[in-house]
C-alpha cells in the first residue's frame, strides 16, 4: 500500500464520520488516490470534472482539516480528473429541476441510470443551502412561536398560494433560520419539481459582487430567477447597500411576478429597517409579516429535551429545568448551555446533576454577556487569549495548535454573539462560510471528546465575560 493510500483512507475515515452515507457514496466512492513520491502533497483522482468542482468548492475544508488532525497540514491536497471519464452531468442528475446549485446550472442530461451513482437527495439539499437538522419535525411549537409556525407550514403545503412574501422576524437565535430551512425541506419533499434555494443575505451579497468583478451578472440574474421557492435569511443586511437593495428588488420582483414563493427573515419588521428603500419595504409588507417572540419557560423546556433525546443523553428533569430557567432569551445560547454541561460530564466521567449544571455554567448565568466590544476588537481579544496574533487566525496557516485555535474562536464568535455564518467567515480572512460550520460543528463534538479543547472554550468564553465592562 502507497503511503498516498494511507493517507487517504484515513482522511476518508474522517471524512464519512462527518457526512451523510449518500453525500459520501455519491461524491468520494469513486476516488483513487495518486502516487507521490516526494510526500508533498495529497492527490486523488475524480472520474468527472464535476466531482472536482464538487470536492474543491464544497468539501476542500473538510479535507484540509481531516489532513490537519492526522498531521499533514504540510502537504498540498488537488483533486485530478482521471480514469474513464463520464459526461459532465454525471452524478448530479437527481439535482436537475428540483434543486438549484450554487454553481452555474447544470447542462440537460440523460437518465440517472446512465451515471451508476446513487441517487442522493442530501447532496441535493445540500445544494439548496439546506441543513438537514432544521425541519418541521425538531421545531418545537410554543406560545412564542406558533403564528410563525402555522404561516410556515401553510407556505409549505401550498408555495405561492398562501401568503407571498412571508417574512419572518425576530431576535438572535430564536428560529428563524430553523424554520426557513423547514419550509425548504417539506416543499422538497413534497413538490419534486420545486427549485428551492435557502441564501443569507450575505451569501447573496458575495454572490452579487462576484457576479459583477466577474461580468457575469446575466447568469446570476438567471440562476435565481429560475427558484421556485427562495428562502432568504436576515434581510436587515440589505441595510444601507443601495446596489444591493436595486439587484434584490428586481429578483423579487420577477419572482413574485411569476408566481413564485418568497420566504424572509430579519432581525426586525421592515419599518425598522433604516435605509431600506421604501418599494423594497412596501413589497415586503404584501404577504403576511409574524414574529417569533422569546420563548416561555415551558417551551424552552421541551425544546432542552428534544435536543437530550436526539443527542441521546440522559439529562434529570431538574437539571433541564434549572437550565431552562437560567437561559431566557436566545435559544442557541440554550443549546450551547446543554452542550457544555453533557460533555463536561462525558469528559469527566461524572454523573449530570443540577450542581454540576450551576458549576459548569456560572459565566453564563451571571447576566454579563460577551458584547461590548466591536467584532475586530472580539476578534483580537480571543486571539489574545489563546496565545496567537489576530492575522494568524484570519490567515490560511493550518498548522496544528492554530487550526484548532481558528476553529475555537470561530465556535466562540457563533455562540456569543449574533454574527452568522457568513458574516464569521468574512471576519476570519474571507473564508467560505462551510469552513465556520464545520469548525462550530467539530468543536461541539470535540468539547465532550477532548479535555484540552473543553477547557480552552471555557477559558475564553470565562476571561471575555470577565473583561467586558458591564
Ligand atoms: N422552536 C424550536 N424548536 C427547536 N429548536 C429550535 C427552536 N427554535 C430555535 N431552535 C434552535 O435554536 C438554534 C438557533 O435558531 P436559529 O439559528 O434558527 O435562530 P435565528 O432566529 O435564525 O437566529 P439568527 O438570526 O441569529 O441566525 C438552532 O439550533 C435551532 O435549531
Amino acid at each position: 500500500m502507497s503511503d498516498q493510500d494511507e493517507v487517504w483512507t484515513a482522511v476518508a475515515q474522517i471524512l464519512r464520520s462527518q457526512l451523510t452515507e449518500s453525500v459520501w457514496y455519491s461524491t468520494f466512492a469513486e476516488v483513487v488516490p495518486q502516487l507521490d513520491d516526494d510526500h508533498q502533497q495529497l492527490v486523488i483522482q475524480v472520474p468527472s470534472t464535476l466531482a472536482r468542482e464538487r470536492i474543491l468548492t464544497r468539501y476542500q475544508p473538510l479535507i484540509t482539516d481531516a489532513m490537519a488532525d492526522l498531521g499533514f497540514s504540510d502537504r498540498r491536497f488537488d483533486v485530478i480528473i482521471g480514469g474513464a471519464e463520464r459526461p459532465e452531468h454525471t452524478g448530479e442528475v437527481p439535482v436537475i429541476n428540483t434543486l438549484i446549485p450554487t454553481a452555474e446550472p447544470v447542462a440537460e442530461t440523460e437518465s440517472p441510470q446512465v451515471s451508476g451513482v446513487t441517487t442522493d437527495p442530501n447532496a441535493a439539499l445540500d445544494d439548496a443551502g439546506l441543513n438537514p437538522r432544521y425541519t418541521f419535525e425538531t421545531f418545537v411549537k410554543g406560545a412564542s412561536n406558533q403564528f410563525a409556525l402555522a404561516a410556515a407550514l401553510r407556505v409549505a403545503e401550498t408555495p405561492a398560494r398562501s401568503y407571498n412574501p412571508l417574512f419572518i422576524y425576530g431576535s438572535a437565535g430564536l428560529g428563524k433560520t430553523h424554520l426557513l430551512h423547514a419550509i425548504g425541506h417539506y416543499v422538497h419533499s413534497n413538490y419534486q419539481h420545486h427549485v428551492v434555494r435557502y441564501v443569507s443575505t450575505e451569501t447573496f451579497m458575495n454572490e452579487y459582487v462576484d457576479a459583477i468583478r466577474s461580468n457575469s451578472m446575466a447568469g446570476l440574474r438567471r440562476r435565481y430567477r429560475e427558484i421556485d421557492v427562495l428562502l432568504i435569511d436576515d434581510v436587515q443586511f440589505l441595510e444601507g447597500k443601495e446596489g444591493l437593495q436595486e439587484e434584490f428588488f428586481h429578483t423579487f420582483n420577477s419572482l413574485h411576478g411569476a408566481n413564485k414563493q418568497i420566504v424572509i427573515s430579519s432581525d426586525r419588521m421592515p419599518d425598522a429597517i433604516p435605509t431600506l428603500e421604501e418599494r423594497l419595504r412596501g413589497r415586503f409588507k404584501w404577504g403576511l409579516i409574524t414574529d417569533i417572540q422569546p420563548p416561555d419557560m415551558e417551551t424552552r423546556l421541551a425544546i432542552l429535551r428534544n435536543k437530550a433525546e436526539r443527542e441521546k443523553v440522559r439529562v434529570p428533569a431538574e437539571t433541564l429545568e434549572f437550565i431552562a430557567s437560567k437561559i431566557a432569551t436566545n435559544i442557541r445560547e440554550l443549546e450551547g448551555a446543554l452542550i457544555r454541561v453533557t460533555a463536561y460530564a462525558s469528559l469527566s466521567g461524572a454523573p449530570i446533576t443540577t450542581e454540576l449544571a450551576q458549576q459548569q455554567l456560572h459565566d453564563l448565568l451571571t447576566d454579563i454577556e460577551v458584547k461590548p466590544r466591536t467584532d475586530e476588537e472580539l476578534l483580537a481579544e480571543i486571539a489574545r487569549i489563546l496565545n496567537f496574533d489576530v492575522e494568524a487566525l484570519k490567515g490560511k496557516s493550518r498548522q496544528r495548535p492554530l487550526v484548532t485555535a481558528r476553529q475555537i474562536a470561530m465556535y466562540v464568535f457563533r455562540e456569543q454573539t449574533d454574527l452568522s455564518y457568513p458574516s464569521i467567515a468574512r471576519l476570519f480572512g474571507g473564508r467560505d462560510h462551510t469552513t465556520v460550520i464545520h469548525a462550530v460543528e467539530k468543536i461541539q463534538r470535540q468539547m465532550g471528546e477532548r479535555q484540552a479543547i473543553y477547557e480552552q472554550v471555557t477559558d475564553v468564553i470565562q476571561k471575555l465575560k470577565m473583561a467586558s465592562p458591564s
